[in-house]
């Protein structure tokens, strides 16, 4: 991903992270003042229930004790009982005794109408039947609930069936199972009350939330307008919304925090190690008498999403330092083989001289695999050089070993950028070596006066007694080349002969350079 991309992204993640859990908290604090409020309103019709079965069981006690009145019916004892017994229980009216289905009399006295037995709209488990609204003969214009236990009944006022206290602006209403209205309290409306009751047991219904009971005989319904929460909303509000601001504000931080990781030079590195980001240019090396092309330094490029290739000294430090380069090795030899296993094969002279990292140089991670790139490519490891720099020598025994190993695996060795750091000549000549390349800051002060311009001399004696291979760095002028030559060193690298360029350009430089004059571009 690249770094417009990331950003974006970023921004996106941000944002949604800002939001997301606000406005969870938003819902969630509407969702549970609702659930709350719905818990309130069951605890009033549950309520309203079992006030409702009380009266009930009053009701029905009052009516099994006139039920077990021995004495004759409708004589002064038995009304004196049935008013005794109406004064007693808070719920009943008025009690009444029936014979072939007509009021003979009632708590009040002997009946001179022919008042007929109320039909029963539901017979409860107790065989009390219930009638649940029917006009009294004494209280003319409110109507009463009867219950009939065989030849007696009682009257009763709804209204006390929900006869509970509950909080201003929560309307209440009994109904029957059948949905008859029984009582009411704060005035429902009962065309609403009738929908509630065949629906859910809670809800909101068209701005007003409603949560039901439902007893044995009974259904309670308590409900309030959907404004009367926005107090609760607000408190829960109060609650949660620091916790959805402290859980946007850790999602923002994790977003940035990681966004600056993957945008930082490291992390941007590991993406291109895991993408494999790299491609290798190849410069030739040359033999300068002849110009003939002898094979290539492979000097890595990291080709970043852009299409920019960016120069090694940009990132191999970075590399080395977080201990990434020994992938980039591995991948630099990998694509070697890839890009040069034809010429390679075809033309057994040419040589690539692989970079090792310091890492690398004191260990023989490397040597397999490369043994591994080769097999079945018909590459020989002659034709693999490695190149290590003098950085590679801080454990000098670590390297010696190291270097013998790839040596015996059939390797050439060669000391990289000698001469720039603290090699000595006692330290080249314990090391298992077979080339040295010459740095090119001393390439540079040929043919000039610069106080450096006699080393130069030294280091290819130097080499010439160690019977090694010497390759110059950083050629650049013809009078640097014709130098070199004069003074016997074989090989030669820069800018006179070629530039690092791609691999298919390589191949086709190796053709034209067979038959190019010695030095000639
Ligand atoms: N001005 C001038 N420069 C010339 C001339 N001839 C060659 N050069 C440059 O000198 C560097 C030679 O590579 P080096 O000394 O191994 O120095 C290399 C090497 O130490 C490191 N490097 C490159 N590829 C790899 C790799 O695959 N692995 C490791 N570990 N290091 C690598 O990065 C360094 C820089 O590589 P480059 O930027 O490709 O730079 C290359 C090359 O482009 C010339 O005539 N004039």
């Amino acid at each position: 991903m690249d770094r417009s991309r990331i950003i974006v992204t970023a921004v996106v993640l941000a944002l949604l992270g800002a939001i997301v859990p606000i406005a969870a908290m938003f819902h969630l604090s509407w969702t549970q003042a609702v659930q709350n409020e719905y818990e309130r309103l069951h605890q009033f019709a549950s309520r309203a229930i079992a006030r409702a079965d009380m009266s009930l069981d009053e009701a029905n006690d009052a009516l099994r004790q006139i039920d077990r009145f021995s004495g004759i019916p409708c004589s002064a004892e038995h009304i004196a009982r049935m008013r005794q017994l109406t004064i007693n229980t808070r719920t009943i009216e008025e009690m009444g005794y029936f014979e072939n289905g007509l009021l003979k009399c009632s708590s009040w006295g002997p009946t001179e109408g022919r008042v007929a037995r109320s039909r029963p709209d539901f017979i409860t488990s107790d065989g009390i039947a219930v009638t649940a609204r029917m006009q009294p003969v004494m209280s003319a214009g409110h109507s009463l609930m009867a219950l009939q236990f065989k030849h007696h009944n009682a009257l009763l006022d709804p209204v006390r069936f929900a006869d509970v206290v509950v909080d201003p602006g929560v309307q209440l209403a009994l109904t029957t199972k059948t949905g008859i209205l029984l009582g009411t309290l704060n005035g429902p409306d009962p065309a609403r009350v009738e929908k509630i009751i065949a629906g859910p047991e809670e809800g909101i219904d068209d701005g007003l939330l409603f949560a039901t009971a439902r007893g044995t005989g009974w259904i309670a319904v308590a409900t309030e307008p959907e404004s009367q929460i926005l107090d609760s909303v607000r408190r829960q509000q109060l609650l949660l919304l620091p916790l959805g601001a402290f859980i946007a504000a850790f999602i923002i931080g994790m977003v940035v925090w990681l966004s600056r990781r993957r945008l930082s030079p490291l992390g941007e590195l590991q993406i291109a190690v895991r993408k494999r980001e790299f491609i290798v240019h190849y410069q030739p090396i040359v033999d300068l008498k002849t110009g003939r092309c002898v094979g290539a330094e492979a000097l890595v490029r990291w080709k970043r999403p852009d299409g920019s290739l960016a120069r090694p000294d940009l990132f191999i430090p970075l590399a080395e330092e977080s201990g990434l380069i020994t992938a980039i090795t591995d991948q630099v030899i990998a694509l070697v083989v890839f890009d040069l296993n034809s010429l390679l094969v075809a033309d057994r002279s040419i040589h690539i001289a692989i970079n090792l990292s310091a890492a690398d140089v004191g260990t023989e991670r490397v040597l397999p695999i490369i043994a591994k790139a080769l097999q079945h490519t018909g590459i020989q490891p002659q034709q693999i050089w490695l190149e290590a720099t003098e950085r590679g020598f801080v454990d000098i025994e670590a390297a010696r070993s190291a270097l013998a190993r790839a040596r015996e695996l059939g390797h050439a060795v060669a000391i990289d950028d000698f001469g720039t750091g603290y090699s000595s000549l006692s330290h080249l000549e314990g090391l298992p070596l077979d080339a040295l390349k010459i740095d090119k800051a001393f390439i540079d002060t040929i043919s000039t006066n610069s106080a450096t311009s006699s080393v130069t001399p030294h280091i290819i004696d130097m080499a010439k007694t160690l019977k090694l291979t010497i390759v110059a760095e950083g050629v650049e002028t013809q009078a640097q080349a014709d130098y070199l030559v004069e003074r016997g060193v074989e090989y030669g690298q820069g800018w006179l002969f070629a530039k690092p360029m791609p691999a298919a350009e390589f191949i086709a430089y190796c053709r034209r350079a067979e038959i190019r004059p010695p030095g000639g571009r």
